[in-house]
């Protein structure tokens, strides 16, 4: 069997271990990772406090190491609460920190009772694990899938709440309950690894939930075009095949409408390259507020973008084109003069994306050989 020294060592180098991953995490833009590195360091610091306990002045193994802990596991969870978004309530928690410090040294110098520090020592970590799950909790509309990081963060949590409150009930009931901290009986020694090891676990599951947002957010960056927010190229052959897929499957229409800005470059030989990029985004806003939210909005390059619209056939495609051509060609002074050429072309029973893409490409030079800021449909589609 572990001591209890070596336990709280070992807990010393599972948050080594966790900073080293967090820290190389720490300059991707995700809120609350600083928060847990620091939670980490403490928790070393608190660790090695515990662990030295007997070595060092009594100062030092109560006091110093229960604040240090204390304010670990309160790092940790402004961290959790920047991480999903929360207000952290930073001073509340120091105020806690500072009271549980003082409190302790209470209990150690003015009336010595090993029952009262472990009451709040362990009463103060049952209710940071609480407050953690309780933060996960609040954000589950915006849980992404895979949810198992979510799942694994609440399952500690509960674990970790639920055995500080054991340890406080056995503390107070148990008449061979241990009469110090590192007490080398079995019971002390299986209660003391649990609550020891909570701040690494607490720490890896931060480190999942900061590297899904990293992950998502590397996903987001490839399909969205940086300077409109539209949606990317990439992005459009992504959701353009699964779309094409779902509508062949339900025999339901697909249109596709290709978007030139007629003479754009003008626009940045006259105005700057500074004014042409707010036509393009002034361009989107306006096209976004007259598409439906389940039209998809892709920049394909340039000044030519590509509106894919699930659930429309020619008909309605036309007319939706015609609607966004005018809007565009009313905002003159906003979008200095623009007009729009579109092609349109709907899917037929032999299209592949490669192919519904250069009929409607065929029809956007048709309307730009009619003089542009016009409106042409593919031939090809009137036969589908
Ligand atoms: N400001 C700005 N300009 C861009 C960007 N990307 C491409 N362009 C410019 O967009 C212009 C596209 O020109 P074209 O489509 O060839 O020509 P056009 O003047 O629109 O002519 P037509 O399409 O035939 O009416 C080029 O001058 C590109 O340099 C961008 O992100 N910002």
């Amino acid at each position: 069997m572990l001591s209890t020294k070596q336990i709280f060592l070992i807990a010393c180098l599972l948050c080594f271990v966790t900073f080293l991953v967090l820290f190389s995490f720490r300059e991707n833009g995700v809120k609350g990772i600083r928060q847990v590195i620091l939670g980490c360091v403490l928790g070393m610091a608190g660790n090695i406090l515990y662990a030295y306990g007997r070595e060092l002045a009594p100062f030092f193994g109560y006091e110093m190491a229960n604040g240090t802990y204390a304010a670990a596991s309160a790092a940790m969870l402004v961290g959790y609460r920047k991480l999903f978004k929360r207000p952290p309530h930073i001073r509340l928690l120091a105020g806690l920190v500072a009271g549980l410090t003082v409190a302790t040294g209470v209990f150690h110098y003015v009336f010595d009772s090993f029952e009262a520090r472990t009451a709040i020592t362990s009463l103060f970590q049952a209710g940071v694990a609480a407050a953690i799950g309780f933060t996960v909790l609040q954000a589950r509309q915006e849980w992404r899938r895979p949810y198992s990081a979510n799942h694994f963060i609440l399952g500690m949590c509960a674990l970790i709440a639920g055995g500080h409150v054991f340890r406080v009930f056995y503390q107070l009931l148990t008449a061979g309950a241990p009469r110090s901290l590192l007490e080398p009986t079995g019971w002390n020694t299986l209660i003391l690894a649990a609550g020891a090891f909570a701040l690494p676990v607490l720490a890896l599951g931060a480190l999942l939930t900061a590297h899904r947002r990293i992950v998502l957010m590397a996903e987001h960056a490839a399909n969205q075009d940086y300077l409109t927010g539209a949606w990317s190229r990439r992005a459009f052959f992504d959701v353009g095949g699964r779309e094409l897929a779902r509508a062949r499957r339900n025999g339901r229409p697909v249109s596709l409408l290709l978007i030139d800005l007629d003479h754009f470059k003008p626009i940045n030989d006259t105005h700057g390259h500074d004014a042409g990029d707010t036509v393009l985004k002034g361009f989107v806003q306006q096209a976004l507020l007259e598409l439906r939210r389940v039209d998809c909005l892709c920049r394909m390059g340039g000044d030519e973008f590509a509106v894919l619209m699930p659930e429309t056939d020619l008909p309605g495609a036309s007319t939706v084109a015609n609607r966004l051509r005018l809007r565009i060609a009313q905002e003159q002074a906003s979008l200095l003069g623009i007009t729009l050429s579109i092609g349109i072309a709907t899917l037929n029973k032999e299209d592949d994306l490669k192919s519904l893409v250069s009929r409607a490409d065929r029809a956007l030079y048709a309307a730009k050989d009619r003089g542009r800021n016009a409106v042409s449909v593919e031939t090809d589609t009137l036969s589908a």
